[in-house]
């Protein structure tokens, strides 16, 4: 085959250029190809005797061709003409010089007249289609945008009489877009007579009902570029009503550049600017509320300078299924290496909530004083938060409810929480939190007003405790039974005002899947920042401090109620004894992939799995996390990945504590041992480096 294809082309090749008989003519080759063909026929015909009228005939056969064909391609009259012509003056000539002789040089001479004519007539000719064949494409264009434009000043006029009857205001329609997902359109208005747009807001239920919008759809009403504007969104489909999963998109995602928590009305997804508000979350049990916030954690996790500290006194149920599959060792990366949590840290008992706050203030107030200089560099009073000194981002479901507690210990948390919210915004320091009702006493809270501008009423159709007027105040017209389905309600943040959206659904695979994709993307607490949270920080894997997370069947990971135990975390002991094989496995297992990859010591002292108790790690927390030990492991983790020696640590200790060298060399001996932190390096270069900043370990395979 390719043998033959090489040979055609050889010969292709000897003989000359090959001639494309099937191109068209422009004007050039069209009348050099006339006027050659006309001579030579001339020539032929007068040597042989031919008739000359032959030539008549065929000029006139072929000037009938090309009418017939020239108005079948609706060419121009001229155009008919010119062409029809030119065969007609090229027979004649034929014939003419048939009759006279071909080659003199009158016969010549007329002949290349003609041809130079013929060119020029073509090109003229051709440059004529070209023009009308664009005008008629313009003149389709203009007929499509009459009927857009007819349509949308149909639009128009119908608002301007609506508005007029319903509402009293007369106004101006500047301009009518339709939604590219054609699922509704908004009005640019301008109310006469000084009218503001809140006055037409009033009536957006009656507008709605007057515009027969299907149930689910609204006419919202906000302000417009400036005072005498207004914007009125008129949702005609109902997206809201369909299950719309996350997006499996996972690119990095910056708490600068906004977080995606759902999508409008007009299926545009709604952003979360987080750097400088908090957050609040109000849904009623059964709202879809923990979907949301896994939602919103899933966003988080695919930030590259975030870390998410997850308060769940509820059992943990919001952040386990970021955190349980990753520390089980069920979830790996590609390579076989483990999966960091989706979350960095996650509170799940009253206990841990007191030292997560606690390091969250720590780690706050050690930012403002030592930042003080970066801040000075980049002329800012705002952290400049970025993957090195990522932002902390405190979720807290049904934070609310702690914040106003009666109880004792739970006005603790609120006290602290309090305190974050307050003292952090310019440090990277940021909450959401999410609450059952829109009630008074959440929106009652000064703080949460003024802090909180992010804010989300998921209704679900629950009408109860749903004071949508005071979570977005300026917003009329939003009503509950707009958004009666799971997952949908409004949100509204100081970028995008209060109206309809509704979150993706989002599915413990799903999150599984987020988990492993965003593993490497997490960044480490800056050192600064590590130094301050703490050993409380640099344990919060530790076995002791997540044993309660192994006490949780492993279907109970996703959006199913749990049941709270004793500590306020969760107690499935009576279920375990239902099905002991399973769940015995399941501890043993994930106890020991977490002494696998966090190095916990297994504890000859400890008790059988089943009991889920680790006394190794208790035994250390009792014997030896001393303040002096606990100041070592923070600055050890301070040291980040380039990590540090037992002479450092006991330089800094020396005035506080008087600790010496040796004692330190003994600590970083155990805490080698147990795996919280690994040396590096050999002889005068040996070092310790903090599991947290370890070099991750070779892969499996
Ligand atoms: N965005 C959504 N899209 C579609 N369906 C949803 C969405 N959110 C939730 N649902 C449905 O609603 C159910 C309840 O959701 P979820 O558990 O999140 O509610 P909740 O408000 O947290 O309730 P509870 O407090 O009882 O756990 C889910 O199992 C799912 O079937």
């Amino acid at each position: 085959m390719s043998a033959t294809t090489a040979a055609h082309k050889r010969k292709q090749a000897d003989s000359g250029p090959v001639l494309d008989w099937s191109a068209g003519h422009g004007p050039v080759t069209g009348a050099l190809s006339a006027t050659t063909g006309a001579l030579a026929i001339a020539t032929t015909g007068a040597a042989t005797g031919m008739p000359p009228l032959w030539a008549l005939a065929v000029g006139g056969a072929g000037a009938l061709g090309h009418t017939v064909a020239g108005l079948k391609v609706r060419n121009a009259g001229r155009t008919l003409a010119f062409k029809a012509a030119s065969w007609l003056v090229g027979a004649g000539w034929t014939t003419w010089a048939m009759t006279t002789g071909p080659l003199s040089w009158a016969a010549l001479g007329s002949l290349a007249t003609i041809g130079v004519g013929m060119g020029a007539g073509a090109r003229s000719v051709a440059l004529y289609e070209e023009a009308r064949e664009e005008e008629a494409l313009a003149a389709e264009r203009r007929q499509i945008a009459q009927e857009m434009s007819a349509e949308r000043r149909q639009i128009a006029a119908e608002w301007v009489e609506r508005i007029r009857r319903i509402c009293n205001i007369t106004v101006r329609v500047l301009a009518v877009e339709m939604w590219e997902t054609g699922n509704g359109y908004s009005l640019d208005l301008e109310p006469q007579g000084g009218t503001t747009y809140d006055r037409i807001a009033q009536y957006a239920a009656a507008l709605s009902a007057d515009a027969k919008l299907p149930h689910g759809c609204t006419a919202a009403v906000g302000p417009g570029v400036h005072q005498g504007r207004a914007i009125v969104d008129v949702t005609t489909r109902n997206v809201l009503a369909e299950a719309r999963t996350y997006p499996e998109d996972y690119t990095p995602l910056s708490i600068l550049t906004g977080i995606p928590w759902g999508f409008r009305t007009n299926g545009d997804d709604v952003l979360a600017y987080l750097r400088e508000q908090c957050a609040l979350v109000v849904g009623p049990t059964g709202s879809g509320k923990t979907n949301m916030l896994h939602t919103i954690l899933a966003g988080l996790a695919r930030a590259e300078d975030v870390l998410t500290w997850v308060i769940d006194l509820n059992a943990g149920s919001a952040g386990l299924p970021w955190v349980r599959p990753a520390l089980s060792g069920e979830l790996k990366q590609a390579d076989g290496s483990p999966v960091r949590p989706g979350v960095d840290w996650l509170a799940g008992t009253y206990e841990e909530a007191l030292r997560l706050l606690d390091a969250a203030i720590a780690v706050g107030l050690h930012r403002k004083r030592a930042y003080q200089e970066l801040m000075a560099k980049y002329d800012t009073d705002l952290l400049p938060v970025s993957a090195k000194i990522p932002q902390i981002m405190l979720v807290i479901d049904e934070g609310a409810e702690i914040l106003v507690s009666t109880d004792r210990r739970m006005k603790e948390l609120a006290k602290r929480i309090y305190e974050f919210i307050r003292m952090h915004r310019s440090m990277g320091g940021r909450t959401i939190i999410t609450a059952l009702g829109a009630t008074g006493s959440v929106l009652g809270n000064l703080l949460i007003r003024r802090e909180a501008k992010v804010r989300v009423a998921l209704t679900g159709g629950e009408t109860e405790g749903m004071d949508l007027s005071k979570m977005f105040p300026g917003r009329r017209g939003l009503r509950v039974d707009q958004a009666p389905f799971k997952g949908a309600g409004f949100m509204g943040t100081p970028e995008s005002p209060g109206a309809l959206f509704k979150a993706w659904r989002i599915k413990p695979s799903q999150i599984r899947d987020i988990t492993v994709a965003t593993s490497d993307r997490h960044p480490r607490l800056d050192a600064v920042s590590a130094n301050a949270a703490g050993a409380d920080y640099a344990r919060r894997w530790d076995a002791d401090r997540t044993a309660w997370m192994r006490d949780v069947t492993p279907e109970a990971t996703g959006t199913e109620q749990l049941a709270p135990g004793a500590s306020g975390g969760l107690n499935l002991s009576a279920h375990r004894a239902g099905k002991p094989d399973g769940d015995d496995d399941l501890l043993r297992r994930f106890r020991e992939e977490i002494d696998a990859q966090f190095a916990t010591a297994p504890d000859p002292d400890a008790p059988s799995p089943a009991t889920g108790l680790n006394l190794s790690a208790l035994r250390r927390e009792q014997e030896q996390d001393s303040p002096a030990q606990r100041a070592a492991l923070a600055a050890l983790l301070a040291a980040g990945p380039e990590g540090t020696g037992a002479s450092a640590i006991a330089r800094a200790l020396a005035d506080q504590y008087g600790t010496t060298r040796q004692t330190v060399v003994g600590w970083l001996k155990t805490w080698a041992d147990e795996g919280t932190a690994v040396r590096v390096g050999e002889g005068t270069k040996a070092r310790y480096v903090h599991r947290d900043h370890a070099p991750e370990p070779p892969s499996g395979d």
